[in-house]
């Protein structure tokens, strides 16, 4: 047994499942390690919930297997084994008080009263829900709610919490304060999460591995450094935050990882730890926020990428820039100001200079 599986509270090995004649998933393996924080991230349909129900057993697999804790649990149903979920939809009672919610499981496991009424003072303090006891869920706010929800799914402490879409039905605000308290509740449960999401956001600021899918196959798994700062391929890149994409010919070997590629016409130094020979053809990526603009002035050498200005929009805490090049080809490219310069901006039809900071490229294989 290595490492890796000794950690490990959750395994998927080689499963398949189908709906009808649709295969959701094939062959799919998912290891996910205890006390860890892992959001399965991807396009709607990409089959996220899916696994999420298999894990709770609330889908039967066509083949394969699903571990907890180095058991084979497949044919285990869903009420006997140690995890619970928390949906988009709360599902509380709604003629229940949220301490009637949170005891309800407790009751049915035959808990005294005594012990449910100290755990859920315990849960209702972690959610800081302390003293809505006697609430019913239509005196709450929807953020309360989702608290409610979530003390309801750990007060049995199970080893796995999973959660689909969880905060999605909250208000903007009201979802990063819950993505804090989340993370928080997480860390001090020490419980699992499994969390599903399609925002992309909402997953690089909560998980300790990122689990990106689409189609049913894990495209990449990292940590959220990893997944937006070393995307393994384009459809990574493309869903995780904003790219400048580049078609680039490889024009000679510099050593070291660096390589002169043509680039728009133009010969630049890029880095790369891919093995790359003269002639070869890769994607080159440039994140808006590691790409420069500085203006030109009449007489100013137009050498370089150069473009114009096509919109500017102000953002609080940059500037973001749409930049036509001469080719046509359009950039996205997103400034932080600068204290130095307070008058630093760009005016619509301004000849810029486009540079980016040395050796940030994302240099990916060529999918054609
Ligand atoms: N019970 C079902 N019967 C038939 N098809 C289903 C069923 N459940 C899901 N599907 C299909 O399986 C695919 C994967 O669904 P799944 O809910 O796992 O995707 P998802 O990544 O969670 O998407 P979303 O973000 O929209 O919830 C989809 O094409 C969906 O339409």
């Amino acid at each position: 047994m290595n490492e890796d599986t000794q950690n490990a509270v959750i395994r998927l090995q080689g499963v398949d499942k189908s709906y009808g004649n649709k295969r959701i998933l094939s062959q799919f393996d998912l290891t996910i390690a205890d006390g860890e924080f892992v959001t399965l991230l991807g396009p709607s349909g990409c089959g996220k919930t899916t696994v999420l129900r298999i894990i709770a057993g609330l889908e039967q697999l066509d083949a394969g297997d699903l571990l907890l804790q180095n058991q084979v649990i497949t044919q285990v149903p869903a009420e006997k084994r140690h995890v619970n979920t928390v949906f988009q939809s709360y599902a509380l009672f709604p003629h229940m008080t949220v301490y009637d919610n949170i005891a309800f499981g407790l009751r049915t496991q035959g808990l005294e009263e005594r012990e449910i009424q100290d755990r859920i003072t315990e849960m209702l303090g972690l959610v800081q829900l302390s003293g809505y006891e006697q609430r019913k869920p239509a005196e709450l706010s929807g953020g309360q709610q989702q608290r409610v929800a979530i003390a309801r799914a750990v007060v049995n402490k199970p080893k796995v919490l999973l959660l689909d879409e969880s905060l999605s039905a909250l208000d903007y605000k009201l979802r990063k304060q819950m993505q804090i308290e989340l993370k928080r509740l997480q860390r001090q449960l020490g419980i699992t999460f499994v969390f599903v999401t399609h925002d992309q956001e909402e997953a690089l600021s909560m998980s300790d591995r990122i689990v990106v899918m689409d189609d049913g196959r894990i495209q990449q798994q990292g940590t959220p450094r990893e997944i937006y700062e070393s995307p393994a391929n384009l459809f990574v890149a493309n869903f995780i935050g904003e790219s400048n994409r580049f078609d680039a010919d490889i024009e000679s070997s510099l050593g070291n990882h660096r390589y002169r590629a043509r680039i728009e016409s133009q010969s630049f130094e890029i880095h790369s730890k891919l093995e790359l020979q003269p002639g070869d053809r890769v994607h080159v990526l440039l994140r808006p926020e590691d790409m420069r603009l500085k203006e030109l002035n009449n007489g100013d050498s137009e050498a370089g990428l150069i473009g114009t200005v096509l919109e500017r929009n102000y953002k609080g805490m940059t500037l973001d820039s749409l930049i036509e090049l001469d080719s046509g080809k359009q950039l996205q490219i997103s400034e932080f100001f600068d204290e130095d310069d307070p008058d630093f901006d760009h005016s619509l039809g301004q000849r810029v200079a486009i540079t980016w900071v040395p050796s940030w490229e994302v240099v990916l294989p060529y999918e054609g």
